[in-house]
């Protein structure tokens, strides 16, 4: 039987991340092996240019799975018959621009893109948003789209909690697929808290792994996880893009194909006040996904040095909800 082709809309798609990424979804990476697409790229109007040279170069790698592509710089277009859409476009941080600015910036962009996918997209639409703030402008677009189920909306958190299972591989000598159950909570901002406390190591708990050595995990695990993005600009003299768009792949293709048992992963998504996060707020949690499906794990138990770095992490967040609340965003 010959499958309708699943529509996945790419914002962003001229940019450093969407070069990386647009060639791994037409590959088959994103949703499967045996899944047809059709790309929809939405750019700036002085992006398409670049888009439209990224397009050919798809279409010289020739690949089976990719059926179409459009390119488009209207939102409304963009996103017409959307099943999947990986918001990564966002106005990046620039010299002297405070926080505020940036979510206002940031406003313009989301909150027309989730009027757009409120209107247009297909029924299933799962949204994924990679542009930073990637958990406030994930709100920003989903108070934009009231007739879209909020649970469809969510944040990446994936690259942190990848970076969080290689530093403590490191660490332990294992390899990342010995490690189970990690959490990433809250914000994809420096007050993230990677939590290695429900983890085991090749069967092991993860805190026993590393010898109890918690200097190790608050001066070191901690701020090299949370921190990372800083140091690859640094390095790099840019921020992520091949790992960034590995880790949306990560995160739609467990969103959609499902989490191993007795096993989880790391998604931003809207709470449900489950561990004291205020519901509505987009933030980081242990989620199990299933059938195209995520629910977050219950009853794990929270010490006090996770309870402190989860809620400082909220704090940040419901401070930036509270900011584009004011900026009249949501
Ligand atoms: N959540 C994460 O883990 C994570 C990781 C890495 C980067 N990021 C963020 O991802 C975003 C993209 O990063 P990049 O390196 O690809 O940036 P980039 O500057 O290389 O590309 C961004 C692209 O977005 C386009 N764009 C801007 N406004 C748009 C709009 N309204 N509609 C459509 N396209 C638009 C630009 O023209 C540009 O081509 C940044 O905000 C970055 O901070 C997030
Ligand atoms: O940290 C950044 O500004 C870039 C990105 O969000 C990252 O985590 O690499």
């Amino acid at each position: 039987m010959t499958r309708t082709p699943v529509n996945v809309t790419v914002t962003g798609a001229a940019g450093q991340i969407g070069y990386a990424l647009l060639f791994r979804i037409a590959s088959g990476h994103l949703l499967g092996a045996d899944v047809p697409v059709k790309l929809r790229l939405l750019e700036i109007p002085q992006g398409v240019k670049a888009a439209e040279g990224t397009a050919m170069e798809l279409d010289d790698c020739a690949f089976p799975l990719l059926k179409g592509i459009d390119i488009f710089d209207d939102p409304n277009q963009g996103f017409e018959g959307a099943n999947v859409a990986l918001l990564v476009g966002a106005r990046p941080r620039t010299k002297g621009m405070e926080r505020g600015d940036l979510l206002a910036a940031n406003g313009g962009i989301f909150k027309p893109q989730g009027k757009a996918i409120n209107d247009h997209a297909a029924d299933d639409i799962k949204v994924l948003v990679v542009g930073n703030p990637a958990n406030t402008n994930a709100l920003i677009a989903q108070a934009a789209a009231p007739d879209v189920p909020a649970e469809r909306f969510t944040a990446m958190t994936r690259l942190d909690h990848n970076r969080a299972l290689t530093q403590l591989a490191q660490k332990t000598g294992a390899s990342v697929e010995d490690i189970k159950r990690l959490t990433i909570w809250g914000n994809h901002s420096a007050t993230q808290y990677p939590d290695i406390f429900q983890a085991s190591v090749a069967g092991k708990p993860a805190i026993e792994a590393i010898g109890g050595d918690e200097k190790w995990l608050a001066d070191e695990f901690i701020p090299t996880v949370a921190k990372r993005g800083a140091a690859i600009i640094e390095a790099r003299g840019a921020s992520s893009a091949a790992s960034a768009a590995n880790a949306a792949i990560d995160h739609v293709h467990t969103w959609v194909n499902g989490t191993a048992e007795g096993d989880w992963t790391s998604m931003g998504i809207p709470s449900d006040g489950s561990y004291g996060v205020p519901e509505g707020l987009i933030s980081s949690f242990p989620v199990t996904t299933k059938d195209g499906k995520y629910e977050i794990v219950q009853g794990l138990d929270i010490n006090e040095f996770s309870r402190a770095r989860i809620d400082a992490s909220v704090k940040e967040l419901a401070e930036e909800r509270d900011a584009v609340r004011e900026l009249g965003l949501i």
